[in-house]
């Protein structure tokens, strides 16, 4: 509970334009010390350029920033830091060659600092990590060494020693398994005790119950609905703010698999030494598996490994009952197979390309005729995804590198619905995908498995695996230890199936 309702900081009429968008279009938020402020709006509603905004990397073309109640600009990154403000991006700002207490205090002159001050250096690391609740992390274990979770404890403990008086996350759990969101939620709560705010953006309403206090919608670059208190407020409400619309249940109903259905795929004893082993399965036509493992737990290994992407050390991979060569994506494709890789940015786009060029990628040659490309052909297609997909801003010539996360993230997936294949691996397909829009793309993957493609789907989150695929199989530490219905499973079994053995 928040203690003294003091306002830490306000944004006022904040407008900020791009070509041809107006990303933020007069938008209030009032920050109040010791909160969880949740930030909540569809992909592209301006959350990110918000924030942006608070840590000098956008200064706004309008509005006014109080901190305080004291008007304050903030024209660099600097700037905000010396603010007290610091912002926790989900491509964390760290390197991962150093080692923790380095991390922790970059930006100051490592190189020339004495012996004595590193010494200080790791004890005030020590102290902020313990504070934290992760006296674990050694503050000369080399970051890269950590897992996402221990990266990101890493930086709240620069936040923490940097004396900040606001700390904005962006999406922190995206890329945390379930156990290791709970410790976030544990590190934030040590944050706001402190009297420290939390900016928090999310796409997952249960968590903004866990933890917010209070919650902000933006629509279209605009505050529908500030400070709301999160208890007075229902889910239904929260979306219907978010969409303008009442979003119906989100998991499409399932159809039972034909008993004569054909077998599609099948993966035979892979192996591959430190990552996974033995693993062995088969998906039909119309069918959708689910992989539920922990992060790190070889989930998306095997799905690069059936791609080809990965050169597994041994084991087959068939599609259509004739062998894949193991290490050739490129075969794979032509036979059928499409893989949505969970890194985006680095995997999958071409960021200076349009983004009807990232959805027909994988489909050029359907598009050529000779060797000639028919862009008309190829323009109507991206047109009809742009569509179905509801990606915003809907101009398919717009540079992918423009589009908010969540929309980058409907075209990967979009892709390989214009190839049409035959099985697809898609590999965490709704992170950073709003609330309304997944149920469009739960809609779509249970659309294209009805149509008979087989679909493997790997998500950390263990309810979008219960509630979209028909069978679920348990990954832990590289091993296929179980294999669920999905409609006779719960979380927790599927947790405690997960965590069985596992050190933490
Ligand atoms: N550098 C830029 N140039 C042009 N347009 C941009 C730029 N950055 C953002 N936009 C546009 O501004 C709008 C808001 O984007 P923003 O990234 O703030 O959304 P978001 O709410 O964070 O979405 P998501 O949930 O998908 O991350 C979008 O229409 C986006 O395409």
């Amino acid at each position: 509970m928040i203690a003294e309702m003091t306002t830490l900081l306000s944004v006022r009429g904040a407008v900020k334009q791009f070509a041809g968008v107006r990303a933020l279009d007069s938008v209030d938020l009032d920050v109040i010390a010791g909160e969880v402020h949740c930030l909540l709006g569809q992909n592209g509603a301006g959350k990110s350029t918000l924030i942006k905004v608070l840590a000098g990397a956008h200064e706004p073309d309008s509005g006014e920033l109080l901190l305080d109640g004291r008007p304050v600009r903030i024209p660099d990154p600097r700037a905000a830091l010396d603010l007290g403000i610091v912002t926790i991006y989900q491509e964390l700002d760290v390197v991962p060659g150093l080692r923790v207490y380095e991390n922790v205090f970059l930006g100051h002159e490592l190189a020339r600092a004495g012996w004595e001050q590193r010494r200080r250096m790791r004890a005030a690391t020590t102290d902020a990590l313990v504070r934290l609740g992760h006296p674990e992390i050694a503050p000369d274990a080399e970051l890269g060494d950590l897992s996402p979770a221990g990266q990101q404890v890493v930086c709240m403990a620069r936040a923490l020693l940097r004396e900040a008086r606001l700390v904005v996350m962006d999406e922190p759990s995206a890329a945390l398994a379930s156990h290791e969101v709970a410790n976030l939620f544990r590190v934030i709560g040590e944050l706001t005790a402190a009297g420290i705010a939390v900016i928090y953006i999310t796409h997952r309403l249960a968590e903004i119950r866990q933890i917010g206090d209070r919650v902000t919608v933006l629509k279209d670059g605009r505050t529908v609905s500030h400070g709301l208190d999160i208890n007075a407020t229902s889910d239904e409400t929260l979306v219907r703010l978010m969409t303008g619309r009442d979003v119906a249940n989100t998991f499409p109903p399932r159809r039972v698999v034909a008993e004569n259905a054909p077998e599609l795929l099948r993966v035979e004893r892979l192996n591959r030494a430190g990552s996974f082993a033995d693993v062995s399965f088969s998906i039909r036509a119309g069918e959708i598996v689910g992989l539920a493992g922990l992060v790190g737990s070889g989930r998306s290994e095997i799905l690069g490994s059936i791609y080809g992407a990965i050169h597994p050390d041994s084991g087959e991979v068939t599609l259509d009952g004739q062998p894949l060569r193991p290490g050739d994506p490129a075969m794979a494709v032509r036979r059928g197979l499409g893989l949505a890789p969970e890194e985006r940015k680095s995997q999958a786009l071409l960021l200076d390309q349009a983004v009807y060029r990232n959805l027909s990628l994988a489909s050029l040659e359907r598009f050529a005729t000779a060797g000639v490309m028919n862009r008309r052909r190829e323009m109507t297609e991206a047109v009809a995804k742009i569509q179905s997909l509801g990606v915003r801003p809907t101009e398919p010539r717009q540079s992918i590198r423009q589009l908010s996360g969540g929309n980058q993230q409907k075209v990967v997936v979009g892709r390989w619905l214009v190839r049409e294949c035959r099985v697809l691996l898609l590999d965490e397909p709704t992170r950073g995908v709003d609330v309304g829009a997944r149920a469009d793309l739960y809609a779509l993957i249970r659309q294209l498995a009805d149509t008979g493609v087989g679909i493997l789907l790997v998500s950390s989150e263990i309810p979008e695996v219960l509630g979209l695929a028909d069978r679920v199989l348990i990954v832990r530490q590289g091993r296929v230890i179980a294999e669920c219905a999905a409609d006779e499973t719960d979380e927790e079994q599927v947790l405690s199936l997960l965590m069985k053995g596992s050190a933490l």
